[in-house]
């Protein structure tokens, strides 16, 4: 075992947070949740440094999310206070921070990233990682290069009713061989809010594939990319069809990606026009059966699992059965957990989301040619 953790106490996580905007602050409420409610004993956390480019910003932030810090602060784990700073660097380079976890807007991600493992700190980015497969691949050699921890925040990856779908489907075998997976991921953005809003934002590197494309890509890749039959094979195709909006973001993308090993396609949909039903949003098809997805895209809670009476014969289902799996924290607890036990063991990479994987969804996010204002991309 290595840094604080011993038999009996568990290893805490020092995380830094930049950015104090959404998603940040549901990180950090989530880091304030015990990790003994979710069953996890071996690991907490602490949230001793939060950064803005506002000082007051950073001061409010700690002051309404962890006026007392994270778990493992509250519980006596970690004897360091939060504090806030007024600018990034100020949290990179505060000794007691080990970990970074980067919730700003897509644009800023690439050059924080940098700053964070320039600092020899490890590293969790928010999806979309990068703006490109160039950018990753440079940020993951300076990962390595500074012997630090590196990965691509798709919580959904940790997320448990997903896991209890991949078990069901890839060592339980209840859909058979896997064949389609038609899955979306939309929110109606459009119209609704102002085009300055990250997702419709040309200025924040926003657009539906790369925002929203993460996570139908997240069963894709899960599902298939990593179905052991298909042996890390990278699909033989990626079609992409896009429509731009006015902001020059894409407004509404489709990506379709081929196993030919599996025999298998996935149909992924994307757009700021309309909103993913709560009630269904991935359906996976097999030889024997199908799953039905419920919740958000990115956040499944529950599925049916629908068993064909005689997959000879096709289209007759028995009654569906329901697998409930829902849970309270917001749910990038998971991840955190997961990002802990990789820095406690030393891993420089996440099995569950290697390096390699983040780098094949950049280039897929690529396909539909959607162009960046210029200077956006800072390698290419
Ligand atoms: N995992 C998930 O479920 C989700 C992930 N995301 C991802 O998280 C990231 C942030 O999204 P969200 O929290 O919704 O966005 P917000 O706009 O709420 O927050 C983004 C933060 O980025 C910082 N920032 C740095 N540079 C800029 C800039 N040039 N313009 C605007 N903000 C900037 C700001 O922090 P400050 O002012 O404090 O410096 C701002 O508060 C995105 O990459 C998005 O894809 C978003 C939603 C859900
Ligand atoms: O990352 C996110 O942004 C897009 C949403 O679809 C999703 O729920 C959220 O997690």
């Amino acid at each position: 075992m290595t840094h604080n953790a011993t038999e009996s106490t568990p290893y805490v996580a020092q995380w830094g947070i930049l950015g104090c905007g959404w998603i940040s602050s549901e990180f950090a409420k989530d880091l304030c949740r015990s990790p003994a409610g979710r069953g996890a004993s071996d690991i907490s956390h602490a949230i001793v440094a939060v950064g803005s480019r506002s000082q007051a910003k950073a001061d409010a932030f700690v002051a309404e999310f962890v006026p007392r810090g994270a778990a493992a602060q509250v519980d006596g784990l970690c004897k360091v206070e939060p504090r806030g700073h007024g600018s990034y660097a100020g949290v990179v380079n505060a000794p007691n921070v080990h970990i970074v976890y980067i919730g700003t807007t897509t644009s800023a991600h690439y050059d924080d990233a940098r700053l964070v493992l320039e600092a020899s700190k490890h590293c969790l980015v928010e999806k979309p990682a990068t703006l490109n497969a160039a950018e990753w691949a440079d940020l993951s050699t300076l990962a390595k290069k500074q012997g630090v921890f590196l990965m691509e925040g798709v919580w959904t990856r940790f997320n448990p009713c997903f896991l209890a779908i991949e078990k069901a489907i890839l060592h339980d075998n209840v859909i058979g061989d896997i064949r389609c997976i038609y899955s979306d991921n939309s929110l109606d953005w459009h119209n609704k809010k102002p085009d300055s809003t990250r997702m419709l934002s040309a200025e924040q590197a926003g657009g539906s594939v790369l925002d929203l494309g993460p996570y139908p890509l997240v069963y894709t890749m899960m599902l298939m990319y990593r179905h052991p039959k298909n042996g890390l094979t990278p699909p033989a195709q990626v079609g992409s069809t896009m429509m731009l909006s006015r902001t020059g973001v894409d407004l509404a993308s489709s990506v379709t990606l081929t196993f030919p090993q599996l025999e298998a396609i996935a149909y992924l949909t994307m757009n700021s026009l309309s909103s993913t039903p709560k009630q269904l949003h991935t359906r996976i098809v097999g030889t024997t059966g199908e799953i039905l997805i419920k919740g958000w895209t990115s956040r499944p809670s529950k599925f049916w699992i629908r068993r064909l009476v005689d997959p000879a014969e096709g289209g007759v289902f028995l009654e569906d059965e329901e697998v409930d799996c829902a849970f309270d924290e917001f749910g990038l607890c998971f991840e955190a957990d997961a990002v802990a036990r990789c820095v406690r063991d030393g891993l420089l990479e996440c099995p569950r989301l290697p390096h390699e994987d983040t780098l094949m969804t950049m280039g897929v996010r690529k396909q539909g040619g959607y162009e960046f204002l210029p200077g956006l991309e800072k390698v290419k």
